[in-house]
C-alpha cells in the first residue's frame, strides 16, 4: 500500500479564514494536538507575515518533534530569511516557497513576464537550499497555469534544488477529473519529476477540494494539503478528516494508507472549532454533531438491527467516546482525572489543581458537569493571552421591558487597578458592549456575535463568539460562563485584548 503524507496547513491556510486570528498559545496547543493525531507535516505560519508569526511557529519548531515543521515565505530573500530564523529550532527544517504561475496572476498582480518569473523562482529554490535540508516549492494557481509553461518552471526549480512539488488549486476551480489529469501530464512532460514528490492543496469554491484532493492522489500525489474542518481562505481548503477517513474507508478503492491516529481526529476537530471560533456545520462529514446520528424509524430499525445498514464509518474510529461521561459536585480527583483522561486531553500536572478547581466550582452550580464542560474549561485555560491584560472582575446589568438597559462593569487593568464604570443600551449586551467600548477605547465594530449552549439542559453553560473589525482586520473572541450576559462581556473583552496584542506587535515592528 502506498502511503500518503499528510500535511496539515491549518495554523497558517486555516489561519487565512475570515475573522480568525489565533495567539501563539492557541497555535502550539493545536500543533501539540496536530503532533498526537500523527499528520506529517505542520504548516506553522508565514514568518514574514508578522512578528507574532514568527514567534509562533519559532514556538512550534522548538516543541515539535514528531512531524516535520516548515512555514511559508514569498520567493523574497527576506520572506526566506524570515523562515529560517523561525524554523532553526526544528530537527528537519522545511521552507515552502512559493510563486504565481498562471497568466492572470503574472500579469496584473506581479506584473512580472513568464521569463521573469522563472528567474525569481529559480533564484529564490537556490537562495532558500543554501539554508534549508527541503525545499517545497509551489506554483500558486497551477490549475489556471499554461502546462508546457508550469512543466519548464517545475524543471527548473528543481534542478535547482526543490524536492516537492505542489500543485495549488489556489482558487478552487477544477473538476477531479481536471485535477487529476495535471497531475499525470507534470509525471509525463516534466522529465526530472522522478526527484521530486508531488503534492495536491485544493480550496474548496465550487466544493470539490475533498475529491479533487483524492483525484490527485489517483495520479501520483504522494502528498495532500489540508485543513481541520476544511477551515481556511473563502470557502475553505480540502478538510483533513475527509481524505484521511475516506481513505482508510476505501482503502480498498484507493490502495493508500495515512500515519493518522484517527481516534484523534474528533478532539481535534472541537479543539479547532473552539480556538478558531468557526462553528462546525451539524452536517459536516466526520466531525459534525449529526454525522453518525440516525434519525429516521427505517434507518433506526436497520442500525439496531445490524449496524453496517446505514454506518460506514465507526464513530469510535475517529474518536466519538461511546458514553458520556457525567461528572458532579460530588465526584473526587480520581474520577476528574479519570474523566480528563478519557476525554483525550492532555493536561499537565501543574495545571490539573487549578482546572479540577474551576470544575468544583462549576459543580456547585450546575447538576451535571459533561464531557462538554470539562472541554470548555481545559479549552478556556489556552486561551488566555501570554501576559496579562484586561479582565472581568464584574457585570451587573439592570433591564426592564419598560426602562433602558444599564449595564455596571468593574474592570482589571493591565496595570492591575480596578476600574468601574456604567453606561446604556437598547438591549442588555449592547449595553455591556458600550460600557467596554468607552472604558477600553478602541476603534471596533461589532461584526458577528453568537451565542450557543455548551450541551443541553437549563443550566448549560453559554459559550459566545464575537467578531470584531478593526481597521482593515478582523478579530474573533470567545467567552464561556454560565450567565449569558457574563459571556458576553468575556467574549468581547477577550477580542479586544487580542486587538490590544496585536497592536502592540505592531509597535514592537515599527520599532525593530
Ligand atoms: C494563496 C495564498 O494563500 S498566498 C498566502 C497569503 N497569505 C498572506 O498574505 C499572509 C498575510 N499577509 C501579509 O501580512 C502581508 O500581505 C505581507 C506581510 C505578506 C506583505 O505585505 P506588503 O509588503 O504590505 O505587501 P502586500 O500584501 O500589499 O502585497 C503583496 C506583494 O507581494 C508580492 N507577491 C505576492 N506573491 C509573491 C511571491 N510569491 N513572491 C514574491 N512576491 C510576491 C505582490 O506582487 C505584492 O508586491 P508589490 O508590493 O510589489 O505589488
Ligand atoms: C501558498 C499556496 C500554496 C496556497 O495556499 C494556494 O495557492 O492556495
Ligand atoms: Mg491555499
Amino acid at each position: 500500500m502506498r502511503t500518503i503524507k499528510l500535511y496539515d496547513t491549518t495554523l497558517r491556510d486555516g489561519e487565512q479564514t475570515a475573522g480568525v486570528n489565533l495567539n501563539s498559545t492557541e497555535k502550539l496547543e493545536i500543533a501539540k494536538q496536530l503532533e498526537r493525531l500523527g499528520v506529517d507535516v505542520i504548516e506553522a505560519g508565514f514568518p514574514a507575515a508578522s512578528p507574532g508569526d514568527l514567534e509562533a511557529v519559532k514556538q512550534i519548531a522548538a516543541e515539535i518533534k514528531q512531524s516535520t515543521v516548515t512555514a511559508l515565505a514569498r520567493s523574497t530573500k527576506h520572506d526566506i530569511d524570515a523562515a529560517w530564523e523561525a524554523l532553526q529550532d526544528t530537527p528537519h527544517p522545511r521552507i515552502h516557497v512559493f510563486l504565481a504561475t498562471s497568466p492572470i496572476h503574472m500579469t496584473h498582480k506581479l506584473k512580472k513576464t513568464p521569463e521573469e518569473v522563472i528567474a525569481l523562482a529559480v533564484e529564490a529554490v537556490r537562495y532558500a537550499k543554501q539554508k534549508f535540508e527541503t525545499v517545497q516549492w509551489s506554483a500558486e494557481d497551477a490549475c489556471r497555469s499554461d502546462y508546457p509553461f508550469l512543466a519548464n518552471i517545475i524543471e527548473q526549480v528543481i534542478d535547482a534544488g526543490a524536492t516537492i512539488i505542489n500543485l495549488p488549486d489556489t482558487v478552487g476551480y477544477y473538476t477531479p477529473q481536471e485535477y487529476g489529469q495535471l497531475f499525470s501530464y507534470m509525471k509525463k512532460h516534466v522529465p526530472n519529476m522522478d526527484q521530486a514528490m508531488l503534492s495536491a492543496h485544493c480550496h474548496d469554491d465550487l466544493g470539490m477540494a475533498v475529491a479533487n484532493s483524492l483525484a490527485a492522489i489517483e495520479h501520483g500525489a504522494d502528498q495532500v494539503e489540508c485543513t481541520i474542518n476544511g477551515i481556511g481562505e473563502r470557502a475553505g481548503n480540502a478538510a483533513l478528516e475527509e481524505i484521511a477517513v475516506a481513505l482508510a474507508i476505501r482503502s480498498d478503492f484507493y490502495g493508500c494508507q495515512t500515519r493518522l491516529h484517527l481516534k484523534e481526529i474528533t478532539y481535534t476537530s472541537r479543539l479547532v472549532s473552539r480556538f478558531t471560533g468557526i462553528n462546525v456545520p451539524p452536517n459536516k462529514a466526520i466531525v459534525g454533531g449529526n454525522a453518525f446520528a440516525h434519525e429516521s424509524g427505517i434507518h433506526q430499525d436497520g442500525v439496531l438491527k445490524e449496524k453496517s445498514t446505514y454506518e460506514i464509518i465507526s464513530p469510535e474510529l475517529v474518536g466519538v467516546a461511546s458514553n458520556a461521561l457525567v461528572l458532579g459536585k460530588h465526584s473526587g480527583r480520581h474520577a476528574f482525572r479519570d474523566s480528563i483522561k478519557r476525554l483525550g486531553l492532555v493536561v499537565e500536572d501543574a495545571v490539573i489543581d487549578s482546572l479540577f478547581q474551576q470544575f468544583k466550582k462549576l459543580a456547585d452550580t450546575k447538576k451535571e458537569v459533561t464531557e462538554e464542560d470539562l472541554f470548555a474549561l481545559f479549552t478556556d485555560q489556552h486561551m488566555q493571552l501570554p501576559f496579562s491584560m484586561y479582565s472581568l472582575r464584574s457585570v451587573q446589568v439592570t433591564y426592564s421591558s419598560h426602562n433602558i438597559p444599564t449595564a455596571t462593569i468593574s474592570l482589571e487593568t493591565p496595570e492591575g487597578t480596578i476600574e468601574n464604570h456604567a453606561a446604556t443600551g437598547s438591549g442588555s449586551v449592547e449595553a455591556i458592549y458600550h460600557t467596554l467600548d468607552q472604558m477600553i477605547s478602541l476603534p471596533v465594530q461589532l461584526k458577528d456575535y453568537r451565542l450557543q449552549s455548551i450541551g443541553a439542559g437549563r443550566d448549560a453553560l453559554a459559550q459566545v463568539t464575537v467578531r470584531l473589525q478593526h481597521e482593515q482586520e478582523e478579530m474573533n473572541g470567545s467567552g464561556t460562563a454560565q450567565d449569558v450576559l457574563q459571556a458576553s462581556a468575556k467574549a468581547y473583552i477577550h477580542a479586544l485584548n487580542k486587538v490590544l496584542l496585536q497592536e502592540s506587535y505592531q509597535r514592537q515592528r515599527v520599532h525593530a
